[in-house]
């Protein structure tokens, strides 16, 4: 039958490749450590020169055992498969194995310290395309998971690279309410314009009238914003920090909460830069002007001049023909601020002005600060929603149970509606003026977005500095250009390798040789998560300059978490390894542990940079610095006479400090120093001290007699403190 013919041939040929794969496997265990996957890459590893010599011709393998086991995954049949499998999960290679999603094969492998062929195998006869999967392809969870399974190991999620496919918690503002539900709300003002024209009067003469009118004699409190209430009843929020300097910055952090940009200019002097400047900035902000023409008491006030040169910046005033409203203030006698605060409403009625003051809060941070009983205290404007007593908001990366809420007066409030300025208290940190105010439903969801900004802070500032190092690596580059065009297009790695040979070339050591060379060198291991994490770190080594003081000697480098390899190596050179963003298990901890070697994990490549200096700087010896105690000027010179001999004594007085008997001293004279050693006496008046103090005269002699003093020389008593020596090296961040 021909199916059954079909069938013993199929048999047949795959007993053939079965043959054929074992010999290929016994060839591996012949001491070729290199493996399929392997062979396919040009460099595996710091040191390719070594696989090219161990195999000259790899391709030819390479290609044999590739189409044999592409056949052989065709043919492999159940039983073949069952016997794979526990093959594959044999209680030896029982391990833990920490694995993240999206990790590449040979991520995997090394994870789970198998060759590559070992995840291909293990993949066989599932839907996944074997074919077509590279040593670099990325696996789906449930790939991984099937791997895993079938080695027998155990699978653990590693918390580093899981978080690198972390959800997006932020909590945002929700979408345009129904405009159904919106109501009216009162206009939120900034007041700005040139300095001096009156800025801070205006609003401090707003805010008293307020004051007067809610009740005499009561104490504003500067929280940022106030409120204004008119006699029809009609509400104005002031911004209380005047200036387009303010007003930009909060611009700046995407904060908008100005409705009417309230423009002051003085009649007496005119349009100046910070009126165009101002001017220049509500109109960024698309915020409609009221013009208040101030100082018009003065006699020599101009305000027609004012309109006029307004014109130029394309603010017409309704006497010209535009839309701008003029006001004739005064903000020092208080003159018509009433006709002011209206022209003001009559704007925002125009602008129409609403919000939903339902559903959860929205707002501002206006000012935040730390109060000494209270902690901290943040103002905001409400923007959406209605404030409450035990809301729950975030802002920025901290989070509030609001347990105090205060007005500008500093009365208790137990609501806060939208275009309100509130002082609000329960903060756990100090938002930051600008920041969005959102409310959450609860505790925990408030702690896991600020969680979750603080994550992603982080990893910006991750991304930061790769961008950073990455510019300066660039600019390294170009100015070693010359220098590496010997290495022409070659990859990074085996740039790297060719370097580390070249070094190699000029000292050939053997490990033990090294272990007796002098403690000045700092050999090290670099690993990093992926392949540009890694020439990052190695760009900013090639910037290292400070070989006189201590040499760094890299040892290896690769991707991948740090493995038993990277520790005997470590031990062997007697050097450290650093990781970025990788892991060490605890089994390589504890190895490294055993061998004292050093393990560096970071996750910010400035701080492993940091880290490296003060690797480099604790292999440097320390220095002495001296730290002066005292100085005093000779006043007088004498000589007297001990025995025979005649010994010359400075009468001092200490300017600074004291001098103590007991420690160094030196001689100054014309800013050179001429003499270093101890006294041999130390007087005052008659009697010997150990301690002369500031303002105190003094007689002392040194213990170096042929020295001469000369009145105006200086005497510095000081002590040697011996301080760690920092390498010099700079990498320039
Ligand atoms: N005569 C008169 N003087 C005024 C008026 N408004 C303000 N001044 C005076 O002008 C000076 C400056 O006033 P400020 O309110 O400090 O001006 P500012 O714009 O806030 O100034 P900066 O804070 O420096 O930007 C002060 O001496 C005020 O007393 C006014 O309407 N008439």
């Amino acid at each position: 039958m021909d199916w059954r013919r079909s069938m013993n041939q199929k048999m047949l040929k795959l007993e053939n490749l079965l043959r054929f794969h074992t010999v290929c496997r016994q060839l591996h265990s012949l001491g070729q450590r290199r493996t399929l996957a392997q062979w396919r890459r040009v460099f595996s590893s710091a040191y390719p020169g070594w696989a090219a010599q161990q195999y000259t011709q790899p391709w030819q393998t390479d290609m044999l055992l590739g189409a044999a086991l592409s056949q052989y995954r065709l043919l492999v049949t159940k039983k073949e498969e069952r016997s794979r499998k526990s093959q594959l999960s044999s209680p030896k290679s029982k391990k833990e194995v920490e694995a993240w999603i999206g990790m590449t094969v040979e991520e995997l492998a090394t994870a789970m310290e198998k060759d590559i062929d070992y995840i291909y195998e293990a993949l066989m006869n599932t839907s996944i395309d074997i074919d077509s999967l590279e040593a670099d392809s990325h696996l789906d969870e449930v790939w991984i998971k099937e791997v895993i399974k079938k080695a027998g190991m155990k699978l653990k999620w590693s918390k580093l690279k899981q978080d690198k496919v972390r959800e997006n918690k932020d909590a945002v503002r929700r979408p345009q309410a129904d405009p159904a539900s919106l109501i009216p709300r009162s206009p939120v003002v900034t007041i700005m314009g040139h300095v001096d024209h009156g800025k801070t009067t205006l609003l401090d003469k707003l805010r008293k009238t307020q004051v007067a009118a809610m009740e005499a004699g009561g104490i504003t409190q500067h929280i940022g914003a106030f409120l204004v209430s008119l006699p029809s009843g009609e509400k104005i929020t002031f911004l209380d920090t005047p200036g387009h300097a303010a007003f930009s910055a909060m611009r700046a952090r995407g904060a908008q909460v100005t409705d009417i940009v309230i423009l002051v200019v003085a009649a007496d002097d005119g349009v100046m830069k910070q009126t165009v400047e101002s001017i220049q900035h509500a109109k960024d902000a698309q915020v409609p002007i009221v013009l208040a023409i101030n100082k018009c008491d003065k006699a020599d006030a101009d305000p027609e001049k004012v309109k006029k040169e307004l014109l130029a910046y394309d603010v017409v005033c309704e006497d010209y023909g535009g839309d701008v409203q003029a006001v004739h203030v005064s903000a020092l006698t208080g003159d018509n601020l009433m006709a002011l605060a209206e022209a003001t409403v009559t704007l925002a009625e125009m602008l129409e002005l609403k919000a939903d003051p339902t559903g959860p809060v929205e707002g501002t941070v206006i000012e935040s600060f730390t109060d000494k009983g209270r902690g901290p205290v943040t103002t905001a404007i409400i923007q959406r929603g209605t404030l409450r007593k035990g809301s729950i908001l975030v802002a920025g990366k901290s989070w509030a149970k609001v347990r105090l809420m205060f007005d500008e007066n500093g009365k208790t409030i137990n609501e806060a509606c939208p275009s309100m300025p509130v002082g609000i208290i329960g903060w756990r940190d100090l938002p930051s003026a600008g920041d969005e105010i959102l409310e959450v439903e609860s505790e925990s969801r408030a702690r896991e977005v600020v969680e979750w900004r603080k994550y992603e802070q982080e990893e910006e500032k991750n991304k930061e500095d790769l961008k950073m190092i990455e510019e300066k690596r660039k600019e390294h580059q170009e100015a070693h250009r010359k220098a590496r065009e010997k290495y022409g297009t070659l990859h990074w790695k085996q740039r790297s390798f060719i370097k580390y040979q070249e070094k190699k070339e000029q000292k050939i050591l053997r490990p033990k040789e090294k272990l007796e060379r002098d403690s000045n060198i700092l050999p090290v291991i670099i690993k990093g998560d992926v392949d540009g994490s890694v020439e990052a770190i190695l760009g900013i080594m090639d910037t290292y300059d400070a070989s006189h003081e201590c040499e760094l000697e890299l040892v290896h480098f690769g991707v991948g978490d740090i493995s038993e390899n990277d520790v005997n190596l470590a031990e062997t050179f007697h050097g450290v390894i650093y990781g970025f963003n990788v892991n060490a298990s605890n089994v390589i901890q504890q190895s490294a542990a055993k061998k004292g070697v050093k393990i560096k994990l970071h996750k910010i490549i400035y701080r492993l940079v940091e880290d490296l200096q003060e690797e480099l700087s604790s292999k440097l010896p320390c220095i002495m610095e001296e730290h002066t105690l005292g100085e005093a000027s000779i006043l007088a010179t004498f000589s007297i006479t001990e025995g025979k001999k005649k010994v010359p004594v400075a009468g001092c007085r200490v300017q600074k400090g004291q001098l103590e008997k007991q420690k160094k001293f030196k001689l100054i004279r014309n800013g050179h120093v001429i003499w270093k050693g101890s006294l041999t006496s130390l007087k005052h008046h008659k009697d010997n001290v150990s301690v002369i103090k500031t303002g105190m005269d003094c007689g002392l002699s040194l213990d170096e007699d042929k020295i001469e003093f000369q009145v105006g020389d200086e005497i510095i008593c000081y002590e040697e403190k011996e301080v760690l020596a920092k390498t010099s090296w700079d990498p320039g961040f």
